[in-house]
């Protein structure tokens, strides 16, 4: 097979007894394309990264790179490029010197090298850097040359962790879109280790969520939102409820609840905004119709606040499980219902996944 495949990988620290930091992971990423693996803080991404790289040992299972086995093959000779946190340039090397850097080590003619050089600066919106020292740089540009340096080999495989953590939100946002455009446009192969939701999204063709050693679920974006493998994928994307339904979960993402606009039999409605629900209906609980799952349930307004174009809010409900306090949304021209308001809710099926149990 093309690419990377990872089988029953295991990494431990301090021998018997010590962490298993990577517990069992099968992986696959075919050429070309970009992987994220995205997993809370301590969940074993970077170590299966280490692994992958060769810079931790396998205490079980195998790496191998287009078939063949990589096992007791160093860190030097895997042919893979690496980035980290801190891209760690040199300091005494101006950017195109760093970028160049692997270049010389594998004795590229000084025309090709200044070529190719130009072509990565240009590709990581850095054209006319070259002399720059690295001291004068910021930290997106320096982050910026460390990848343009990790490219410049045409590393058969590019391995990332968490490679804009240390910059600012909005740096970090702009950063990965230019990652994945550069990482696209020169066809590389990648494997992108973030904590962060969004730029696992942006980078990745497929992500792969971790939680305690094992990877869960590995899969494009939309399949991953549509179709969460177990209740603690869909938790970790941020499904915020779950109803039982045929054995398994209805999980109620972060779109997947809608305050009902229209006027109903049983609600007073206000003209222009929610359907507000009898006043002496008791608070939370209680199907109002429908099967649970499809049903519309009473809910206590907690606040109500206008966010990206519509208005969200908060409300008190128990689909089945108890009280819950939940976001909803009113998805009409309305203004927001008051706190203590009784609305009715109802379950959006598109912001609405099955899962199995
Ligand atoms: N060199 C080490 N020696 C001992 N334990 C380690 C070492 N490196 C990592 N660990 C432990 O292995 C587990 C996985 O760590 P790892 O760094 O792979 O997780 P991570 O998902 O990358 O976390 P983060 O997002 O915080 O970097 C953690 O419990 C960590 O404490």
């Amino acid at each position: 097979m093309d690419g990377l495949a990872v089988r029953g990988a295991v990494v431990r620290y301090g021998g018997a007894g010590g962490t298993t930091a990577v517990d069992g992971v099968d992986l696959d990423v075919a050429d070309g394309e970009i992987l994220a693996l995205l997993g809370p803080s301590g969940c074993g991404k970077s170590s299966l990264l280490r692994a992958v790289a060769g810079l931790e040992p396998l205490a079980a299972g195998s790496v191998t790179y287009d078939g063949a086995d990589l096992t007791g093959v160093p860190v030097h000779r895997r042919g893979f490029g690496l980035l980290f946190q801190d891209g760690q340039l040199f300091a005494h090397r101006d950017v195109a010197r760093n970028v160049a850097y692997g270049l010389e080590t594998m004795r590229t003619p000084r025309a090709e090298r200044a070529a190719r050089v130009r072509e990565l600066l240009d590709a990581v919106g850095l054209a006319g850097y070259e002399r720059r020292a690295v001291s004068t740089l910021s930290g997106g540009e320096r982050q910026r040359v460390a990848l343009a340096r990790a490219l410049a080999p045409r590393p058969r495989l590019l391995l990332l962790d968490e490679p804009f953590s240390a910059l600012d939100r909005a740096l970090r946002e702009r950063l990965a879109v230019e990652v994945r455009d550069v990482l696209r446009g020169t066809g590389t192969t990648a494997v992108f280790v973030t904590h962060d939701h969004d730029e696992a999204f942006t980078v990745a063709d497929r992500v792969g969520v971790m939680r305690a050693g094992r990877l869960l679920q590995a899969a494009a974006p939309e399949e991953l939102w549509r179709a969460p493998a177990s209740r603690a994928v869909a938790e970790f994307l941020g499904y915020q409820a779950f109803v039982p339904r045929d054995g398994g979960w209805l999980a109620v993402g972060p779109n997947g609840l809608r305050v009902e606009a229209s006027a109903r039999p049983d609600a007073s409605a206000r003209p222009d905004g929610a359907a507000l629900l009898d006043a002496s209906a008791p608070p939370g609980g209680a199907v109002v119709d429908g099967a649970a799952g499809d049903g519309v349930w009473r809910a206590v307004v907690v606040a109500a606040a206008f966010r990206r174009g519509r208005v969200e809010v908060t409300v008190d409900v128990d689909l089945g499980g108890g009280v819950e306090r939940l976001v909803a949304h009113l998805t009409a021209d309305a203004p927001a219902p008051a706190p203590g308001d009784k609305v009715a809710v109802r379950l959006d099926a598109a912001g609405c996944a099955v899962v199995p149990a």
